[in-house]
């Protein structure tokens, strides 16, 4: 019998969550029969999404929702053996004994060099989610310009990245020099705090003085600055998240209009179907070097919220993860 660690959620959360939103509980697991097996979490994902989705899909007393890179430790199942190890949504817990119809081994030949942890990052839900928003959301095309914002995220920086490989002309604002630096290096083309700058429709103007084809993320602050028949990829509007009254305008229908723009909302999973292949092109980008992701690593399975909260306060550069 093996004793797990789960993270549930004692309340939901009002506004920024606290510590004492959250519980740690233990439970003993079942011995895995005929088809299961029983997993070992290696690295688990913290991502922004568990914050809006735990008010609409969770109950209290419910373990946490998320992803997790875990090890098959017990198999009864030939597709899953001993030592390999899988993508599985089973939440915050330390162990897991399923079935092996939601899980997703990681991909076959999985490099050496390249940490599993990336997984939950580049090569996983956060990059899929930047190629999807990109190629089927915004259809953008070689010697374009776009601007991506939260851009030195898990989302943001795979974004500006492979933008710049299709030839583009990459516009990132960051909320911090520290991001704006690293921003520069994996070579978008102009990067500014928009925290610090004196005026944000000034910073845009000069970033791209002949406006922007594509928009990649949230807020409305673009619009004066978009070209006729831009596109916009709305994936996320984490700056909302943790809002207890809603937020209200500004008003962007006149610029939809006139300068005929598209702006379509999307959630990863509707390419479901083309993840493997996906994330195979993302993993050549990788070993190419076109492709780099940093990690902030949070180290302790008991640190899963400290970690969660620390993403929340958006000071991270690059993608969450906790090591256990
Ligand atoms: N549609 C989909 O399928 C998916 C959508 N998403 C969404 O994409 C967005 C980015 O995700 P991801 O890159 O993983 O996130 P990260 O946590 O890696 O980065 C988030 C960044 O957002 C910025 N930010 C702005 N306002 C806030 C705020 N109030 N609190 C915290 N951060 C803030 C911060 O950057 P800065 O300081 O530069 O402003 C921060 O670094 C999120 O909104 C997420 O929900 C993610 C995955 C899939
Ligand atoms: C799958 C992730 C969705 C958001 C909104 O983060």
């Amino acid at each position: 019998m093996v004793v797990s660690k789960a993270w549930t959620l004692r309340q939901h959360f009002q506004g920024f969550p606290k510590a004492s939103d959250f519980h740690l509980r233990e439970e003993t697991l079942p011995q895995p029969k005929n088809g299961q097996v029983l997993l070992e979490a290696v690295f688990l994902s913290v991502d922004p999404y568990m914050r809006p989705y735990s008010q609409t899909m969770m109950k209290e007393g419910d373990v946490m929702i998320g992803s997790q890179v875990a090890k098959v430790i017990q198999s009864y199942n030939p597709s899953f053996p001993v030592g390999c190890h899988v993508v599985s949504d089973c939440g915050w817990r330390s162990h897991w004994v399923c079935d092996g119809a939601e899980l997703t081994p990681v991909l076959p030949d999985w490099p050496q060099d390249i940490p599993l942890s990336l997984a939950l990052g580049a090569i996983g839900m956060p990059g899929l989610t930047a190629l999807y928003g990109l190629e089927e959301v915004c259809e953008i095309k070689k010697g374009e310009t776009l601007l991506v914002n939260a851009a030195a995220g898990a989302v943001g920086s795979v974004v500006g990245q492979i933008a710049k490989i299709k030839g583009c002309r990459v516009v990132g604002c960051a909320g911090t020099d520290t991001k704006v630096s690293y921003l520069k290096e994996l070579g978008f083309d102009q990067v500014f705090n928009y925290k610090t700058a004196t005026s944000l429709e000034e910073s845009l103007r000069e970033a791209a003085p002949h406006g922007y084809d594509c928009y990649f993320e949230n807020t409305c602050m673009l619009m004066p600055q978009m070209r006729e028949y831009g596109r916009i990829a709305v994936c996320g509007s984490i700056s909302m998240y943790n809002d207890t009254t809603p937020q209200t305008g500004p008003y962007v229908h006149t610029h939809m209009i006139f300068k005929q723009l598209r702006m379509e909302g999307f959630l990863c999973a509707r390419w479901k179907h083309k993840h493997q292949q996906s994330l195979r092109r993302l993993m050549a980008w990788m070993t190419e070097g076109k492709l780099r992701c940093n990690e902030h690593i949070t180290i302790g399975f008991n640190n899963m919220p400290a970690a969660f909260m620390g993403m929340l306060q958006g000071d991270n550069t690059g993608k969450a993860v906790v090591k256990v």
